[in-house]
């Protein structure tokens, strides 16, 4: 079966930092897989090259079987089946328009009527829990986790086949963090999205991920089925990631 997406040898320098040293990776179509490691691992510019908005100095990287291509048309049509959640959602919500103008050039880039837009977007927003009213909003009257929820909706309403998310649950409270991610991973498994969950919180990755690679400075160190990648870790930087996270170790 043809991989989701699939990373041959990726490098990447900023300067004298290399933020991707060599990294190969093949992510399963429909699975939900972790990228894991401590800030500044290169997670996050992994997720950027693998989106078309970095390129790499080397190295190959293949959504659902085809080079990445970098310029305009191609981004605009790889938003048509890949699609992020950024860590700071409010960031990708213009200030100056209204969330419902936000949905509405969903419409417009699937060339889809805006009825059709406007009923699949009801039923994602009744399913994370917002209310049709917050459309009218403009992005400063909603909260944090409203602006997370606001932008994993509009990137679902893009129907894609990919979603990348980038700490989903960052500053949300604990008790809210585990629905997000039961709802995603509901989605995930009833629309056959396969999900990316970057983050270096490892109990969440263990929570819902099948499948995770451990990055540690642009290097992938260990990468593998879930329980035993955290069950018995081969390599010393996931061993001593765990340490620091006891209760994910416990739990098989
Ligand atoms: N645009 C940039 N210019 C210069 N250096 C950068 C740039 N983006 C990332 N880096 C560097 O590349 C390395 C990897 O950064 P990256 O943001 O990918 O890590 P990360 O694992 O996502 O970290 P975090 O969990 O804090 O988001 C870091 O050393 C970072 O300082």
């Amino acid at each position: 079966m043809t991989d989701a997406i699939s990373i041959s040898q990726a490098q990447l320098r900023f300067g004298e930092t290399a933020a991707l040293d060599g990294v190969s990776l093949a992510i399963p179509n429909g699975s939900c897989f972790g990228i894991v490691g401590e800030s500044g691992s290169g997670k996050t510019t992994l997720m950027r090259a693998v989106l078309g908005l970095q390129k790499l100095d080397r190295g190959e990287i293949r959504i659902l079987g085809k080079p990445l291509l970098h310029g305009r048309a191609a981004l605009k049509e790889r938003a048509g089946f890949i699609q992020p959640i950024f860590q700071d959602p409010a960031a990708s919500l213009s200030p100056r328009s209204r969330i419902r103008t936000l949905m509405d050039e969903v419409g417009t880039v699937l060339r889809e009527p805006l009825a059709a837009t406007h009923e699949r977007l009801h039923v994602i927003l009744n399913r994370l829990g917002l209310p049709p009213g917050v459309v009218d909003k403009y992005p400063h009257e909603i909260s944090g986790g409203q602006a997370r929820r606001v932008a994993i909706a509009r990137a679902l309403l893009m129907k894609p086949s990919i979603l990348i998310a980038d700490e989903p649950t960052a500053g949300l409270d604990v008790s809210v963090q585990g629905d997000l991610l039961n709802l995603l991973q509901d989605i995930r498994r009833s629309q056959h999205i396969t999900l990316v969950i970057i983050s270096h919180n490892l109990a969440i990755v263990r929570l819902i991920a099948e499948n995770a690679a451990v990055m540690r400075a642009g290097k992938v160190v260990e990468a593998g089925e879930v329980g035993s990648l955290f069950g018995s870790p081969q390599d010393a930087y996931t061993r001593e990631l765990l340490a620091a996270w006891p209760s994910v170790s416990a739990a098989k």
